[in-house]
């Protein structure tokens, strides 16, 4: 069979593989081919029509990506993604976390003084996990690091609302599941170098127009380089170049290859690779984590809304589960989309498999019973819409982000970064340190698309990997070699 030729495969168009184009184009390699699973650019940046307006009109809400987060500071580094959401015109407001109402389940109940005592616990183990970093010390679990710095939440399922609502919710994974100290040096790359505030986008048109906004700055419309509703199911690597095989039957030979699909799909073995990865790219893909985060809409009559409008966000503690549909978000409200009667709820990890395995109607059945133990003397209306995504039963997807689980080094996550042969990996997954957010994903397509490029253009610069792995990682390795890009005691957002 004849295959298409090109110089470099764009495996993906989220927002690595758009990125990892723009750096090629940049570089004068214009000669690719970006290889897409769906029928529209974006990954994970993913919006759906859902309900509808006064005038009949369907509202448009996100399945993943939510929030711009961490912006930037005058003067200070700006978060890439903040000047792209501000260069598309991107609908967003800013996320007030103190504008929160908690309940248990006999109503009301404020327990937001615990949110204080959190920070406190939280602010030692920022502290500690500095000295692990700079001393090259063990890393352990979140929990851990809790723990010795005396939050010991136990039964008290309040305190349990309050830790997931500031640890869970943001990386999917529970403390126990998540390394201290890289936990915290995702945290402080992101909010303390740009700044700690978390913008909403509500843009009707969806999030993705900025991806799209930078694919068309190298694309013409109709690019015949932009290969959409095409699945990769294996890939053949060495050293001279990379055969791509798709489920359709075509296949592309190129001399280099940019694989950025989710750590998920890499886990899934949902592709395949010809010969078997090697032992440490097997072992740096199967050690991370790839956490679900799921999104449960309502949309109720806006004649009928029952909450507080006046909120941003509602936290519920289970009396008996922890991460019980704990997170509600009103967008019925100023600034969001009032009188949309649009209310969701998140859930994330072993909730989010859960209701993944649920037929809608019972998680249904679920969502409204606890509405009713957080409105007891109210009236709920049925919904007149309800939509969830399910990420990890996404072949394209497996799962929403990557986290980082306790105790795995830096060498073992360059052991995921690397490139084999002729093809390099790209991802949310492969930043060391923006991992998870949308700015992982900029900066590690834009660095793969460089390095290709000066391949292609005669100067090969493989990554390193490890053979053989220690237990924690020395001061001295926190560099570029091993995708250390910004130091992680910047304060310039603070
Ligand atoms: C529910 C959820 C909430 C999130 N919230 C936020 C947030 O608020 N803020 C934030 O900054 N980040 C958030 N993120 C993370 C953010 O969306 C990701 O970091 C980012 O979109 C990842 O981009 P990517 O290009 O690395 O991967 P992807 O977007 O997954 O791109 C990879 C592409 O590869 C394609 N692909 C996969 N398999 C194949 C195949 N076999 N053949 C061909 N193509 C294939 C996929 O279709 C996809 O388009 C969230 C993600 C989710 C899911």
């Amino acid at each position: 069979q004849t295959c298409r030729e090109t110089k470099v495969a764009v495996l993906g168009a989220g927002l690595t593989g758009i990125e990892a184009a723009k750096s090629l184009s940049n570089a004068g390699v214009t000669d690719f081919l970006i290889v897409e699973y769906n029928s529209d650019i974006g990954g994970r940046v993913a919006h759906t029509t859902f309900g509808q307006d006064a005038n009949g009109n369907p509202y448009t809400v996100e399945l993943g990506a939510n929030w711009v987060q961490g912006l930037g500071t005058p003067g200070g580094p700006q978060n890439p993604i903040w000047v792209l959401a501000q260069r598309y015109n991107l609908s967003n407001t800013y996320s007030n976390y103190t504008s929160i109402e908690t309940f248990s389940s006999t109503g009301a109940n404020d327990f937001t003084s615990l949110l204080n005592d959190f920070d406190d616990a939280y602010a030692y183990v920022e502290q500690d996990a500095g000295y692990i970093l700079t001393e090259g010390l063990q890393d352990r679990s979140f929990r851990s690091g809790l723990s010795l710095a005396g939050w010991k939440p136990q039964r008290d399922m309040a305190a349990q609302a309050v830790e997931w609502w500031e640890f869970d919710w943001e990386y999917a994974y529970c403390p126990e599941e998540s390394s201290q100290e890289f936990a915290i040096v995702n945290y402080n790359t992101t909010f303390y170098q740009f700044s700690e505030e978390n913008n909403y986008v509500w843009d009707q048109r969806g999030f993705n127009t900025f991806i799209k906004g930078e694919a068309y700055t190298y694309l013409k419309p109709n690019d015949t380089r932009l290969l959409l509703n095409t699945v990769v199911t294996n890939i053949t690597y060495s050293d001279n170049g990379v055969r791509i095989d798709n489920a359709d039957g075509s296949c592309i030979t190129a001399e280099y290859a940019i694989c950025t699909f989710s750590l998920g799909v890499l886990q899934n073995d949902d592709v395949t690779f010809s010969p078997a990865l090697p032992a440490w790219k097997q072992q740096g893909i199967a050690t991370f984590s790839m956490g679900t985060y799921t999104k449960i809409f309502l949309q109720f009559p806006s004649d009928q809304v029952f909450w507080d409008t006046s909120y941003q966000f509602l936290l519920y503690a289970d009396p008996y589960t922890r991460g019980y549909y704990p997170v509600w978000q009103s967008l019925d409200a100023e600034g969001f989309l009032p009188g949309s009667g649009i209310l969701f709820v998140t859930v994330v990890d072993n909730e989010s498999y859960r209701v993944e395995a649920q037929t809608d109607d019972e998680t249904l059945a679920e969502v409204l019973a606890v509405l009713r133990l957080m409105y007891p003397n109210t009236t709920i209306p049925e919904p007149t819409a309800f939509f969830y995504p399910r990420w990890s039963l996404e072949p394209w997807a497996r799962g929403s982000y990557s986290n980082w689980p306790p105790g795995t080094t830096l060498e073992m996550h360059q052991n995921l970064r690397a490139n084999v042969g002729r093809l390099w990996f790209a991802g949310e997954h492969t930043s060391a340190e923006y991992f998870g957010f949308l700015q992982a994903a900029y900066t590690e397509g834009q660095a793969a698309g460089d390095v290709v490029a000066a391949c292609v253009n005669r100067v090969y610069a493989p990554e390193a990997y490890y053979e053989n792995l220690r237990g924690s990682t020395t001061p001295t390795e926190y560099n570029a070699t091993n995708g250390w890009i910004v130091s992680s005691f910047l304060t310039y957002g603070f």
